[in-house]
């Protein structure tokens, strides 16, 4: 759903990087909504994720497919309850073909998708900058959000720093990062709490961003 009068039309923010504004319906968001209440609850739901170092990441999450952990993948929630991780299903990978041909024009191949991340923002939770680095594949990354709207800080391949475009993501659009911009740093610096769409019934933000694991 939509509360401009008129759609925003997809934007290119930097090479093979497409932000289409807008993209999932009201009922789609609420479906992918409850499909995502469904996932995170045990065993292998939602987490809080420590880093290395030792830090906690501030937003929550939940892996389909193949568990993501920092830094790899796999089949059981190694860093949480041990269980195996839940299945992708293919229908999200559906959803995410139909992005990238609307964001290229055309499918670059058949990817087969078979991960998605999903990530609990509340009003407090940010992501940092950081690549999308432990899939062995070229396939794009295709995002959805919904609820609050946040700032998509989307920089370039070489650093953490400028050049970076801050785009406003808000429920129900996708944003496609595949080609140069695929391992383009990006993060979120802050949602706008309260900014989500009153028929929906989400406080903070979600995004599910999926993806293919490759060879
Ligand atoms: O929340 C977002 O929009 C970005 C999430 C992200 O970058 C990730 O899960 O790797
Ligand atoms: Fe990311």
């Amino acid at each position: 759903m939509s509360d401009e009068l008129f759609p925003l039309p997809a934007a290119e923010v930097a090479p093979g990087a497409v932000h289409l504004p807008g993209w999932l319906d009201a009922e789609a968001q609420r479906e992918l909504l409850a499909a995502c209440r469904e996932w995170a609850m045990p065993p292998a739901g939602l987490r809080t994720v420590r880093m290395p170092s030792g830090a906690l990441m501030s937003v929550r999450q939940v892996s389909l497919g193949w568990h993501w952990y920092p830094y790899g993948y796999a089949r059981t929630v190694t860093d949480g309850d041990g269980s195996p991780v839940k299945p992708f299903p293919g229908w999200l990978g559906e959803w995410a073909r139909q992005a990238v041909r609307r964001a290229y024009g055309e499918e670059p191949h058949a990817v087969a998708y078979d991960i998605a991340l999903i990530n609990f923002y509340d009003d407090e939770a940010r992501m940092g900058m950081h690549r999308d680095s432990d899939e062995h594949c070229a396939a794009p990354v295709v995002s959805f959000s919904l609820g609050d709207a946040c700032v998509f800080r989307f920089g370039n391949a070489e650093s953490r720093g400028r050049p970076w475009a801050d785009v406003r993501l808000r429920s129900g659009d996708a944003f496609v990062f595949g080609g140069p911009s695929r391992l383009a740093y990006h993060g979120v610096p802050r949602t706008e709490p309260g900014s989500g769409p009153p028929g929906l019934g989400l406080r903070g933000r979600v995004n599910v961003t999926v993806r293919a694991l490759g060879e």
